[in-house]
């Protein structure tokens, strides 16, 4: 059986890192791609990864390139490409520019690999994704992008932070767009089978979700030149994990939702089954009236966005 191939599109901050994550767990060979402005610079990265595996004992080829043809017959590809935001800057800065640079990758990777499953990372990342899906028209199923499993990462990280306890413990649920609209469901929330909401008192609760819906700028002030990148290259890495094993793990992406919540043709982060196969399920959970309502309003944003990135791309 040959190992799993994975393209990383974009070998900057969260490429280079999701391709040190994927390597080192032996998830499948790995090839780097960038634009050719970046002349030698994929394959420098690439190179000086394979030399890491010899030491930290890793059995993966990494390739770096500018050249599509390398990248052929992919089974999974994650698309890291576009820019990142500075301080002071929104997601939705990020629209005009990263809309055209994901719409050249997806016309790449239609050519190149037609039957790979796709993990968007660029931001807007709710627009991305639509756009990824336009353009490819591949199955709404191998289409998916990269944000609650971050999302969920960073307010379980805070949870831990605050009750003093090991991060492996807590399970936690984040729906909607990946922006401040994400929707915290609390009932889906727990600390070693306890519910949270016997542990955190609610106002405690809603500053903790409110830290994690600003987690992305709170690395960015920090950073200052640019975005979070070990958290959501870890995500990605465990997205292609799940994968390339058919590991059917139940975790939050950005997934096509049709009927599913009411949502009429979106992407939008609910809790999927995620398998070789991509979204292999989308689980419909009742929400309460309030949580409902956050979620409209979520969707909401994310149409307002794609119809914006739409216009756009007409001018
Ligand atoms: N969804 C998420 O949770 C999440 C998390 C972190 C970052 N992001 C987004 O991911 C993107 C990348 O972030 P980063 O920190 O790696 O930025 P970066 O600037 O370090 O890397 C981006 C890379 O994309 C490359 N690139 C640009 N146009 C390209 C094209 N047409 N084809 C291939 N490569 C191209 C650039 O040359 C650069 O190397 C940003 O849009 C950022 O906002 C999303
Ligand atoms: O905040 C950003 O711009 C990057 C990413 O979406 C994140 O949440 O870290």
């Amino acid at each position: 059986m040959r190992r799993a191939k994975i393209t990383i599109v974009g070998a900057g901050n969260v490429g280079a890192t999701c391709a040190h994550w994927c390597a080192a767990a032996e998830l499948g060979d790995v090839v780097l791609l960038d634009i050719p402005r970046t002349e030698d610079m994929p394959r420098g990265k690439a190179l000086d990864l394979m030399q890491a595996s010899p030491i930290m004992g890793f059995d993966s080829n990494i390739v770096g390139t500018t050249d599509y043809a390398d990248t052929a017959d992919s089974d999974v590809i994650v698309v890291t490409a576009g820019l990142p935001r500075k301080p002071g800057m929104s997601r939705d800065d990020l629209l005009a520019t990263n809309a055209k640079i994901v719409t050249s990758v997806a016309e790449e990777i239609k050519a190149t690999s037609p039957n790979a499953v796709i993990i968007v990372v660029s931001n807007p990342l709710d627009a991305m994704v639509q756009q990824m899906f336009k353009v490819t028209g591949f199955e709404p199923a191998k289409v998916i992008g990269q944000a609650g499993v971050l999302d969920t990462a960073r307010y379980r990280t805070f949870l831990a932070m605050e009750l003093g306890v090991s991060v492996e413990d807590i399970s936690a649920l984040l729906m909607g767009g990946h922006g401040d609209t994400m929707v915290p469901i609390p009932s889906c929330t727990s600390v070693g089978g306890i519910p949270v909401t016997q542990l955190i008192s609610k106002e405690r609760l809603d500053e903790i979700v409110d830290r994690t819906r600003k987690g992305g700028a709170e690395i960015v002030s920090l950073l200052k030149t640019g975005s979070a990148y070990y958290a959501p290259a870890a995500a990605c890495a465990q997205m292609v994990e799940a994968i390339v094993k058919d590991k059917k793990r139940v975790v939050p992406v950005a997934a096509y939702c049709d009927s599913e919540y009411g949502v009429g043709g979106y992407y939008v982060g609910v809790p999927v089954v995620l398998g070789s196969g991509g979204v292999e399920r989308i689980i419909e959970l009742s929400l309460t009236d309030e949580e409902t309502k956050a979620f409209q309003n979520s969707v909401d944003a994310v149409k307002s966005l794609v119809s914006t990135m739409d216009g756009l791309l007409a001018e």
